[in-house]
């Protein structure tokens, strides 16, 4: 739940972030008010979506809102209805405070920096009463209620382990936007299916919407950043790299020349098998055991899953790896947040077309 200690009332009764210029929006009301002027004067308005616990990643697609967009507006909603009923809602990490000190920061940065169009000029923080009006109908997969669905590629991949998450995010999303009306929305890279599903959202339903996709940010060793790595401490992470390292490998065969699914597939498959085979092989109490959801080889515009690349196309390489929770836990090991519950983490790299 957001916390209103990191905001202060204006004069005029709005409310801002500390020592910025940067509206707290906790109302669809709120944020239409808020939303009408920049209609009649003319000013683009970029909308990054985000469920909080903000990274690195979260702050490259406000950085690249704010070159191209006179107002930017980044929404901090953990949105239950994408959550399925065995998945960590409960325990998803909430970091308001951390959050919106990220903000200030980052919007210093945008304003020192002359290349900007545009600055953080709101966050929107909605309650689930006001995001949906009907009652929240639930995380059951048979729920009632009003749904965006887009199928198939929502059913695929992700969609197959977590059968309502792309219905939750489809809806949701559909929802900020009718809200904020965005000229532009900015979506990471590392959640690839999602921002397939959103393309097609925005196609298929005639939105008035530029999608823009920013890059995966990475630490140094090449794991993707995710809100959800704060669950795998110490142990985990250290070998949490095997899944950007397999597709890496799959990456190397195809820029070898390898088109085939089994080679370029195989090559991400097999350094999946021999990390594992090397963590079978250590004590309880040293090693790291993970479970491959998938390895795809898929269509760039569909995500169904290929044969072959054609090389004029490319595709898409993606995983989901499911890091189980440690065995034998040592005295004052850091098992991570909320005591280090099975974690997956998913990852992507576009096959680029070759001429
Ligand atoms: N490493 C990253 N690089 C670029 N964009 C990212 C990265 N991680 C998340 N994003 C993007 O930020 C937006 C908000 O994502 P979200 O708040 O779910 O963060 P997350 O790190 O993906 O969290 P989770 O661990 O729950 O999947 C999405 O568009 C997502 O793709
Ligand atoms: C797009 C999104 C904010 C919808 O809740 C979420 O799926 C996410 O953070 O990627
Ligand atoms: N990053 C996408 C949101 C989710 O996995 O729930």
């Amino acid at each position: 739940m957001a916390s209103s200690c990191s905001s202060s009332l204006s004069a005029g009764g709005l409310e801002k972030l500390p020592a910025s210029s940067i509206r707290v929006l906790r109302s669809v009301d709120a944020l239409r008010r808020w939303r009408r002027p920049h209609t009649l004067d003319q000013r683009s308005v970029a909308l990054v979506p985000t469920m909080g616990a903000l990274h690195e990643g979260h702050l490259s697609l406000i950085r690249a809102a704010a070159r191209e967009n006179h107002h930017v507006v980044v929404s901090v909603y953990v949105n239950p209805a994408q959550f399925g009923i065995r998945e960590d809602l409960a325990s998803y990490p909430v970091t308001w405070d951390a959050d919106v000190a990220e903000l200030v920061r980052l919007d210093r940065e945008l304003a020192d920096d002359g290349h900007n169009l545009g600055r953080i000029s709101a966050v929107f923080a909605p309650t689930t009463a006001d995001m949906y009006p009907a009652g929240f109908p639930g995380q059951e997969v048979d729920s009632k209620g009003s749904f965006v669905t887009i199928t198939p590629v929502g059913e695929l991949l992700e969609g197959k382990t977590r059968p309502t998450f792309f219905r939750g995010v489809a809806t949701v999303c559909m929802k900020l936007f009718n809200i904020v009306q965005p000229d532009r929305v900015y979506f990471g890279q590392k959640d690839v299916q999602q921002t397939v599903v959103i393309k097609s959202m925005v196609r298929d339903f005639m939105l008035p919407i530029e999608v823009v996709i920013g890059p995966t940010t990475r630490a140094d060793d090449g794991l993707a950043l995710s809100s959800r790595n704060v669950y795998l401490g110490e142990r985990r992470r250290s070998v949490a790299t095997v899944l950007s390292k397999a597709l890496r490998a799959a990456e190397e065969a195809y820029k070898s020349g390898g088109r085939d699914r089994a080679v370029v597939r195989g090559a991400a498959v097999k350094l999946l098998d021999d990390a594992l085979a090397t963590q079978m092989a250590l004590a309880p109490e040293k090693r790291v055991q993970f479970e491959v959801d998938y390895i795809s080889l898929a269509d760039p515009d569909t995500m169904e899953e290929l044969k072959a690349v054609d090389p004029a196309r490319g595709g898409i390489l993606s995983g989901a790896v499911k890091m189980l929770p440690v065995e034998a836990p040592q005295e004052g090991e850091d098992l991570g947040h909320s005591g280090g519950p099975a974690v997956r983490l998913i990852d992507n790299i576009i096959l680029k077309p070759v001429a």
